[in-house]
C-alpha cells in the first residue's frame, strides 16, 4: 500500500509527506511545481513532476506503486486571483480534480482525502460554523472547491470510493522541527506577512479593515497550526482505511484571533515592532470565521497539540528566518 500526495511540494502537502514518511508509509508525490518547491519534498518520497489532470500518468503511478489512498492538495489558492481569472480556478481546481477522481475510480483507489476550505461557507451569518450550515461561496475559489466536494459526494455514491473533505480554516505555522514551512513567494497570509514585517523583510503591512463588528474592529480568524491540520489528515486516512463513511469536516480550533491580536503576538514573540498601517477592508472578507470542530474530534478522534497562537507564531518566525538559506 502506498499513498499518493498531490501538491506534496507545497506548503501543506510537504508537511503531509513528512508525517507519512515519519509513519513509515510509502509516499508518491505528484506536483507540477507551479507554486511548490522540489527541495520541500522529503527525499524518501518518490517525486514526479507532472499534472494531476494527466490521467495516464496518475493511472500509471497508482498501478506501479499499489496506491490505496490519495491525498489531494494540488490546486490554486489565491482568492482575489480567482475573482479576476475564474476559469483558471475552474480548470485547475475543479476540472483537474474531476480528472484525478476519474483516474482513481478507474484504478480502484479506495480512499480520497481532499483539501477543501472554509471559503465554501462564504459569509456565514453566525460563528462558529458547523458543517451543516449553508454552503454559499462568494468567490470562484470557494465555488471551485465546493464543486469538487460535490463531485466526490456523487462519485462516492456511485462507485467504491470513500472520501473525507477537510474544510481548512486559516492554516499557519511550520514544522516544529524546522523541516518545512510556508515558502510561497508573494504570500498573502496574515501570519506570514506579519512575521516578514517583524523581520524587516517588508517595510510595512496593512490592517485590512478596522470597522468590523468584532471586539477590536479587525477581522477574526481561526488559525490552525499546520502540524495539527496534518494530524487531522492522518486521522482521516486511518478512519477511511478502517471503513469509516465519507464525510466533510471543519479544521480549526473553535476560537479566533483578530488581526490586531495576531500582530501583537508577532511583536511579543519576535521582540520587534511590526509597522502596521490601517487600510480599508479587503473585498470579500467576512468579519469573523471560526470553526466548530466537533465533527473532527468526534468522528476522527482528532486531538490538537499546538492550539496556542504564540507557538504558531514562534514556528512561523523560525521558518521565515531559515527560509533564505533553504532557497539559496
Ligand atoms: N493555506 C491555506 O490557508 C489553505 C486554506 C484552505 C485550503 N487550502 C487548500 O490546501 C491546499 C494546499 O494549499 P497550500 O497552502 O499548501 O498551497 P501551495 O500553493 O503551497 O501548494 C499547492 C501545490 O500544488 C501544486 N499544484 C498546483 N496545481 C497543480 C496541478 N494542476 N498539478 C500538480 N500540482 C499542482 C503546486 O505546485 C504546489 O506545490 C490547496 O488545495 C488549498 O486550496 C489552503
Ligand atoms: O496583510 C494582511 C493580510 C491579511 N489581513 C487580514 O487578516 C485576516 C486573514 O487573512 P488571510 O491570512 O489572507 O486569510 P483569509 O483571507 O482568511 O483566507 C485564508 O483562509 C481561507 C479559509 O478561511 C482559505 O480558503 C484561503 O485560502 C486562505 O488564504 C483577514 O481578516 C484579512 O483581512 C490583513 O489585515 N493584512
Amino acid at each position: 500500500m502506498a499513498v499518493l500526495v498531490t501538491g506534496g511540494a507545497g506548503y501543506i502537502g510537504s508537511h503531509m509527506v513528512l508525517a507519512l514518511v515519519d509513519a513509515g508509509e510509502e509516499v508518491v508525490v505528484l506536483d507540477n511545481l507551479s507554486t511548490g518547491f522540489r527541495w520541500a519534498v522529503h527525499p524518501r518520497a518518490h517525486f514526479y513532476q507532472g499534472d494531476v489532470g494527466d490521467t495516464g500518468l496518475v493511472g500509471n503511478l497508482i498501478r506501479q506503486y499499489g496506491i490505496d489512498s490519495v491525498v489531494h492538495f494540488a490546486g490554486s489558492i489565491i482568492v482575489p486571483e480567482s475573482v479576476e481569472n475564474p476559469l483558471k480556478y475552474y480548470l485547475n481546481n475543479t476540472a483537474k480534480s474531476r480528472d484525478l477522481i476519474e483516474a482513481c475510480v478507474q484504478s480502484s483507489v479506495k480512499h480520497f482525502i481532499f483539501s477543501s476550505t472554509a471559503a465554501v461557507y462564504g459569509m456565514p451569518e453566525t460563528s462558529p460554523v458547523t458543517e451543516d450550515m449553508d454552503l454559499k461561496p462568494i468567490s470562484p475559489y470557494g465555488t471551485s472547491k465546493l464543486m469538487t466536494e460535490w463531485m466526490l459526494r456523487d462519485t462516492a455514491a456511485a462507485h467504491d470510493l470513500l472520501y473525507v473533505a477537510l474544510r481548512y480554516f486559516n492554516v499557519a505555522g511550520a514544522d516544529p522541527g524546522g523541516r518545512s514551512g510556508q515558502s510561497t513567494r508573494n504570500a498573502t497570509h496574515l501570519i506570514k506577512i506579519a512575521c516578514q514585517t517583524a523581520l524587516g523583510q517588508r517595510e510595512q503591512m496593512g490592517i485590512f479593515g478596522t470597522d468590523y463588528n468584532t471586539p477590536d474592529g479587525t477581522g477574526v480568524r481561526d488559525y490552525i497550526h499546520v502540524t495539527d491540520l496534518i494530524a487531522a489528515h492522518m486521522a482521516a486516512l486511518q478512519y477511511l482505511r478502517g471503513g469509516g463513511a465519507s464525510l466533510a469536516a471543519n479544521c480549526g480550533y473553535g476560537h479566533g484571533f483578530s488581526v490586531r491580536e495576531v500582530i501583537d503576538t508577532v511583536e511579543e514573540v519576535s521582540g520587534r515592532p511590526v509597522n502596521a498601517v490601517e487600510e480599508p477592508r479587503r473585498a470579500g472578507d467576512p468579519a469573523a470565521l471560526v470553526a466548530n470542530s466537533d465533527m473532527l474530534k468526534q468522528h476522527l478522534r482528532w486531538t490538537p497539540r499546538f492550539d496556542d497562537l504564540k507557538q504558531i507564531v514562534r514556528h512561523a518566525l523560525a521558518w521565515e528566518e531559515a527560509l533564505p538559506e533553504k532557497t539559496r
